[in-house]
């Protein structure tokens, strides 16, 4: 046998051949033996459906298929050999307005034909139920309106299914030429269903139980439309719909434990469902789930710290979600997946099938509910992968304060000296950029805890946005994106599968996730000392705040407490006004408990710790957006560094007027006269209105907290009021 035949044959055989599954959806309790994806689940609750099958071989290697436009090409041009393929034709991607999907806040959608209706549901998803602003479902409308509604509520459940914008593939797309793709996969029923409940309960799902990336690779490019392997090898993919969080679809059951324990009410990110919705949308996700022919399980730990280590189940129905998690979540050994036991919490994400907008508590096709008691996750309506791994975030800031640890939004890295920084700071203001340095060790780039023992990351990848990503700023995160990394809704070239960064046609969010070993200098395992500094990250679009200042300790909780950044919405729309953001802890999406928790718990370990505060601003100088420029990150890089060597604590400081804050007036390979942000202004007046303007919305803000208590000290509270803005 020749040596290719040999290895022909191999690749025939080896894979998914008899992998014997049991199945049980309610509580799973997985057995994995020699193979990985060879799983045995124990029966024992509500659905009851258990079966056996095995999978037949794959044999889809060396089958060479010519795409069908490949085909149609060299019909039409007689020669029998494709046309060059230059100039190369670039992947077509659609650039109207309405293709860009943010989150729920889009218009209402305007379909007036089925075809209008189904082009709609590629583009986005639309707001709210149709009852909305009517009065009850037998409000008496006119026959247009109702016949508007009734487009729009059958979009709107449309909507979150699928999305087809982005890099739309003219020729050789793998879905296009093998729609008989699934049937690859043969199922044989070994044993019948022990108790039949319905016909739910003769479906049999496969578990793809924590493959390889290699393997989840060929999972997507076979199964999931708008999945390409890039010119570095990364995996590009497309989040459907939704391309970044929606907050607003977030609920949390209420029950008598976390009625009294969590943050309700203004301002907080906890919207409340009963455990009853919760287990409707439960039962909605395990359905769907449940009819698919194959689900991706994976079992992986969150947190460093292996006394606080949580094991979490991951069941999806997409290989990007898998693949993500696997990036995101920390990698157990083969040891550890052998004795992983129960998880501590799982996910069932089930975001290609929307919720129902008429389930009580439901404001749109899209929900994302989190049950403590009983630890478990749902996802319905957004294949957006963020959502899980913030979800389990939500989790992490619940769990960890009950065991005295302090859980941050933030990025952690450490020097070569083991001085350890944190970088707070809400999305895009540069936790990741920042605290990905080659001069440093990485710990994390996102979610950290801080517990007597000292830092440790709470994940195993790091989520970086790729928006203007460029080899010469970002040489780290460039060269992490390559075969294993999940690149989300990006625009490439159709040839060459180069990926243009600055495209933003599918979304201005564009994200990697990537295994935090894909940095060179990541610290391995992801924990260190005690901070040092921690840094407050704020993009401040308004260009008032100066580019760094050092924080007295009631100031660094007074900035902690206000989370402040302001970005410009979308630049498609022409200028606008930049938006102020106040975000407490600099995450309250993620929060749990009253920001005030988290700040006792800060200002007590940097008091301990002698920790410095700083307030770095990544956003304007020169002016307000439109105006100014962004302070150019080799300028923030100096800083960043000079805080790092202790060279900035020894400086000499001025005070600014208004915020009250210390400004340094010096710093090395920084021109001193952007410091202080008055000077680089032209129209002085404009500068003081902005500012006062600025001043204005953060007072308003720390209305909410004004009656509260910060830790046990009445002084520190005290302080922490006087350190906002004086005017
Ligand atoms: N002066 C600057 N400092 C930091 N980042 C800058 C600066 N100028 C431009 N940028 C860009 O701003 C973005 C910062 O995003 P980054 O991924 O670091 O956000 P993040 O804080 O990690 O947010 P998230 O929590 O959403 O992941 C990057 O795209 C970076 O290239
Ligand atoms: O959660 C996300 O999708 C991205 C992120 O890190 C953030 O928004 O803080
Ligand atoms: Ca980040
Ligand atoms: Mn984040």
């Amino acid at each position: 046998m020749t040596d290719i035949s040999r290895r022909k044959e191999q690749a025939e055989f080896r894979g998914f051949t008899e992998s014997v599954i049991l199945i049980e959806i309610a509580s799973w309790k997985i057995s994995p033996s020699k193979q990985r994806n060879d799983i045995t689940m124990h029966p024992n609750s509500i659905l009851n459906a258990t079966a056996h099958f095995s999978l037949a071989h794959f044999s889809f290697f060396f089958r060479f298929q010519l795409s069908k436009s490949l085909r149609e090409d060299m019909a039409a041009n007689g020669t029998g050999i494709p046309t060059p393929r230059s100039p190369l034709a670039r992947i077509l991607t659609d650039k109207k307005r309405d293709a860009i999907c943010h989150d729920d806040s889009g218009k209402a959608v305007k379909a007036q034909t089925i075809d209008e209706l189904h082009s709609l549901q590629r583009k986005r998803s639309a707001p709210t139920t149709p009852l909305e602003g009517t009065q009850g479902a037998f409000a008496t409308v006119s026959e247009d309106e109702r016949q508007r509604q009734q487009l729009q509520s059958i979009s709107a459940s449309l909507a979150s299914l699928t999305r087809g914008t982005g890099p739309k593939v003219v020729r050789g797309d793998p879905a296009a030429k093998s729609p008989q793709a699934v049937s690859h996969v043969a199922h044989h029923h070994v044993e019948a269903p022990t108790i039949s409940v319905s016909d739910s309960s003769l479906k049999f799902t496969h578990v793809l139980y924590n493959l390889s990336p290699a393997e989840l690779y060929e999972q997507a490019i076979k199964y999931e439309k708008g999945s390409f392997i890039t010119s570095s090898g990364a995996l590009a993919t497309m989040s459907g719909a939704k391309t970044g969080r929606s907050p607003r679809d977030k609920r949390i059951v209420i029950d008598d434990t976390t009625q009294d324990e969590l943050w309700w009410g203004k301002g907080s990110p906890n919207i409340e469902i009963d455990e009853h919705t919760f287990m409707v949308n439960r039962e909605r996700a395990v359905d769907y789930l449940n009819s698919l022919d194959k689900v991706f399980v994976n079992d992986q730990f969150l947190n460093w710290d292996p006394q606080n280590r949580i094991k979490v189940r991951i069941v999806s129905a997409r290989a990007y979600h898998s693949l993500f998690m696997h990036n995101m979540c920390i990698r157990p050994t083969i040891e550890e997946l052998e004795n992983f036991g129960t998880p501590d919490f799982t996910i069932y994400n089930a975001g290609q099938f929307p919720c129902n907008r008429y389930t009580h508590y439901m404001t749109s096709s899209t929900s994302i509910d989190l049950n403590l008691a009983r630890r478990e996750m749902v996802i319905l309506g957004t294949q957006y992968a963020g959502e899980m791994k913030k979800g389990l975030f939500s989790v992490m800031h619940y769990l960890m304060p009950k065991r005295q640890i302090l859980s941050l939004h933030s990025g952690c890295n450490m020097g070569k000296d083991g001085d350890v920084a944190l970088f707070f700071g809400l999305s895009g203001t540069g936790k990741t950029t920042l605290s990905t340095d080659h001069n440093r060790y990485l710990i994390g780039d996102d979610e950290h805890c801080w517990s007597d023992n000292g830092v440790s990351n709470i994940e195993g990848g790091c989520y970086a946005k790729c928006i203007d990503l460029s080899r010469e700023k970002e040489p780290d995160i460039w060269n992490a994106i390559k075969f294993g990394t999940v690149l989300e809704n990006i625009v490439f070239d159709e040839y060459t599968r180069e990926v243009d960064y600055a495209d933003k046609s599918v979304t201005e969010n564009t994200r990697a996730a990537y295994p935090i070993e894909y940095i060179p200098n990541a610290k391995i395992p992801c924990v260190g000392p005690h901070p040092k500094n921690v840094i407050l990250l704020a993009c401040d679009a308004f260009g008032v705040l100066p580019p760094v200042s050092k924080l007295s300790l009631a100031q660094t909780m007074y900035h902690f407490i206000s989370g402040y950044t302001a970005l410009v919405a979308g630049t498609e729309d022409g200028i606008k006004e930049p938006t102020a953001t106040f975000s407490a802890c600099f995450g309250a999406a993620f929060i749990m408990l009253h920001p005030t928790k988290y700040a006792a718990m800060l200002a007590e370990k940097m008091q301990k710790h002698g920790a410095t505060g700083w307030l770095v601003n990544t956003g304007w100088s020169g002016g307000s957006y439109g105006t100014g420029n962004r302070i150019k990150l080799a300028y923030t890089r100096k800083i960043i560094d000079a805080i790092h060597s202790g060279s900035l604590l020894n400086a000499t400081y001025e005070k600014t007027e208004v915020f009250g804050l210390e400004i340094p007036t010096a710093i090395e390979g920084v021109p001193s006269e952007i410091l202080h942000p008055e000077n680089t202004w032209g129209d002085k007046h404009a500068y003081k209105n902005t500012l006062l303007k600025l001043a204005g919305l953060f007072k308003n803000n720390f209305e909410t907290f004004t009656n509260y208590k910060i830790g046990k000290d009445n002084k520190l509270t005290e302080e922490i009021l006087a350190a906002g803005p004086n005017f």
